[in-house]
């Protein structure tokens, strides 16, 4: 299901995922929602495997992850290979990620990034194509990196 995005985000970011959630709905796009679902505390690293798993499973192409800054959440998708996650505070930062790096994760933070920007970024992320070229040598290094 190549056009599903998946979402998902701990406590720090619940008001953020549902704007970009109705965002999504807005354009016509089918959202896969991970949670969490309500106010309590949970830990980001559960919420980026959520959005690994179904990546991973083919369920949807690509995701956004939020949390409080991004950058818990950033960490943890990233820890997975056909992950390319992109913690991203503006449009020019959104753009590059899909020009550059080909990111299949977009990061937002929901304390740290307010809603017109955040929507921006999310429509420049879906919009932008990776350019290739010699960015797709750089983006195969990525993937063919072995834990050390
Ligand atoms: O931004 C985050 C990780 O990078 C988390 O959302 C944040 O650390 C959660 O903090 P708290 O438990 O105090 O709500």
């Amino acid at each position: 299901m190549a056009d599903v995005i998946a979402l998902a985000s701990d406590h720090g970011a619940l008001d953020l995922r549902a704007l970009v959630s109705d965002h999504l709905k807005t354009r016509g796009i089918a959202v896969l929602d991970l949670g969490t679902h309500g106010p309590e505390s949970v830990d980001y690293p559960d919420f980026a495997a959520r959005l690994a798993d179904v990546v991973h499973s083919g369920r949807a192409a690509r995701g956004i992850l939020m949390c409080g800054t991004g950058i818990g959440i950033s960490i943890a998708a990233n820890r997975y290979a056909f992950l390319r996650a992109a913690l991203v505070h503006d449009v020019t930062g959104a753009r590059l990620c899909r020009e550059h790096n080909d990111a299949n994760v977009l990061v937002l933070g929901g304390r740290t990034t307010g809603p017109e920007v955040a929507r921006d970024c999310v429509d420049v992320f879906l919009d932008t194509a990776f350019a290739g070229g010699r960015h797709a040598r750089r983006v195969e290094k990525l993937g063919a990196m072995p834990p050390l």
